[in-house]
């Protein structure tokens, strides 16, 4: 969840009502450098001093000792200025910094923070301190959006200090409060730079990492949303967070989808089960067939469309041997894949669909008018050049597709590797959506989706509980069902993703959770 902390109040409102902006680090230094030249200067870091302190006095208000972690560059200037303004308004708990170099080879923002903790008493202490307690607060003000690979060089004093002084960091016992970024993390992918990688699974103290001025794609994909913990956000008056200004100039790489992408359309009195579309879903490989049935997939596809509001379900397993009668759920129509016409409804294909939905994949290209491909169907696309042609051909045919594949099977149909597909989420599900014509969803932390056009969001619901089996087939179903009702590709993904998270966001902790469970209230 985002929360925005204003510069004017404690930071308290919270706000999933809009899709927010996200900026890559070029962009963020342009945005950066326009309010800067409106202001009298240091004035953003003075801004980004005050609204740390605020939020750090919100998050740890019984805290006795707060320790700030500085780096050497402005970063570690924003968490010097940070102690100033706690010191001032604290005069009891004690506040304390580390450093990384000496005020003199700081940056010019950087020295004067340095200079104003040194007049304001701020304590100087070589490392963490060993009296810590849960109760108070860490600040991690390390590294922010300056850092970068250093390829061949030798690690110096001051890099072995940082290093050592993150591992503190990271193995604190109190709350950590990251500054713009978790350290270590590159702002635009979300993947930590190799030589901060934690080692070891950190520990379970809370975190919560205040973004500045603009909020980056790394805080809500691949390792960023572990690292980050809670996001919030101050645009330090710059007009971001009002949609104003310098950032209507500068464009956001991508944006994050939010609450607002939820709102369900009302239903009118007069509408029938046409009204709200049907679907159809392929999948399902029998027990017959190779010894392994995923027909459980299928059905989580079907059960999740069913419960998300669409018309009509209609199920054809590729299983000859499938138990007839009246099926587990009846509302789901049951159909042999021969039986069912492809042309009409909007089509979700491949869910446990083995080896046995290659043989359907000519025929589901070419017929179905709305399609989402999940799984086995992307496998097979990804290992056949004349499936993967005739899937590039449906959209000049105005028949669109969406694409729903985790890193693996990304990493197939681009035939690289997962490491690389994860190393760049964001470029990756482009590259997809380019490379194919279509909507395409990147599943994992922080999904990502993108079309044609070169449009981008990053998901922001959802938890590790939906790191079980089936998930992802219970999203494609859902997926369907929302196209179905009328909303269009990039639309239904983009609301199929967050309905999914935020289902499992609100998942009781009473409830057991599984894929099925899921599916059944995706409805509340
Ligand atoms: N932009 C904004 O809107 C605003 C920005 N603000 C704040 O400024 C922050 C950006 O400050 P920044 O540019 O000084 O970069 P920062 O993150 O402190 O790191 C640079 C230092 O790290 C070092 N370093 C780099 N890589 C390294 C490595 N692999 N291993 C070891 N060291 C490495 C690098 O060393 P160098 O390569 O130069 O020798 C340099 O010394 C931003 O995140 C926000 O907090 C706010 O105050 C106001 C609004
Ligand atoms: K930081």
């Amino acid at each position: 969840m985002l929360r925005i902390s204003s510069l004017d109040a404690p930071p308290t409102s919270i706000s999933e009502n809009q899709g927010w902006p996200l900026f890559n680090t070029s962009a963020t230094r342009q945005i950066e450098k326009a309010c800067a030249s409106r202001l009298p200067p240091h004035t953003l870091m003075e801004r980004a001093g005050l609204a740390i302190a605020r939020l750090a006095m919100a998050l740890a208000p019984h805290a006795q000792r707060i320790w700030i972690a500085c780096g050497p560059g402005n970063n570690g200037g924003d968490g010097f200025e940070a102690a100033t303004q706690l010191q001032v308004r604290l005069p009891h708990t004690r506040i304390m910094v580390s450093q990384v170099r000496e005020p003199s080879q700081l940056p010019a923002d950087a020295q004067i923070s340095w200079h104003k903790a040194q007049q304001a008493g701020v304590q100087w202490v070589s490392n963490c301190p060993s009296d810590l307690s849960p109760q108070d607060l860490c600040i991690d003000a390390l590294l922010g959006i300056g850092i970068h690979h250093r390829a061949d060089r030798k690690p110096s004093d001051a890099d072995q200090r940082l290093q050592q002084l993150l591992k503190q960091v990271t193995q604190s016992v109190c709350p950590v409060l990251c500054l713009d970024i978790a350290s270590g993390l590159d702002a635009n992918t979300g993947q930590y730079l190799p030589e901060f990688a934690p080692h070891a699974m950190s520990n379970p103290s809370p975190r919560h990492t205040l973004a500045l001025l603009t909020l980056q794609p790394g805080l809500f994909t691949a390792q960023g949303r572990d690292a980050c913990g809670q996001i919030w956000w101050n645009d330090l008056g710059c007009g971001i967070a009002s949609h104003q200004a310098d950032a209507s100039t500068t464009q956001p790489v991508a944006h994050l989808s939010t609450i607002a992408n939820l709102q369900a359309k009302p239903r009118q009195h007069t509408s029938h089960k046409g009204s709200f579309g049907d679907v159809a879903v392929l999948g399902g490989e029998g027990l017959s067939q190779r010894g392994l049935s995923m027909t459980g997939a299928a059905w989580l596809a079907a059960l999740a469309a069913l419960h998300s509001g669409a018309g009509r379900v209609m199920l054809a397993l590729l299983d000859e041997h499938a138990p007839q009668g009246i099926p587990p759920w009846p509302e789901i129509m049951l159909r042999r894949p021969s039986a069912q016409d492809w042309s009409q409804p909007t089509v979700v294909c491949g869910c446990g669909g083995g080896e046995a939905v290659q043989a359907w994949l000519p025929h589901i290209l070419g017929q179905a008018p709305q399609l989402v491909l999940d799984a086995d169907a992307l496998n097979a696309i990804a290992a056949s050049p004349a499936l993967a042609q005739q899937l590039t051909a449906r959209a000049a045919r105005q028949q669109p597709t969406i694409l729903t594949p985790h890193p693996l099977e990304a990493a197939r149909l681009l035939q690289t590797s997962t490491t690389a597909i994860q190393a760049h989420r964001l470029q990756a599900c482009l590259q997809l959506a380019q490379k194919f014509q279509c909507t395409a969803l990147l599943k994992g932390s922080g999904t990502v989706i993108a079309n044609a056009q070169r449009k981008i969001w990053v998901n922001s619901s959802g938890n590790a509980r939906l790191a079980s089996g089936g998930t992802g087939d219970v999203l494609a179903g859902l997926i369907g069902a929302l196209w179905a009702q009328g909303s269009n590709a990039d639309e239904a993904a983009i609301q199929g993703a967050f309905k999914h998270g935020h289902t499992a966001d609100q998942w009781p902790a009473d409830r057991p959770f599984s894929a099925g469970a899921l599916a059944m209230h995706l409805a509340q």
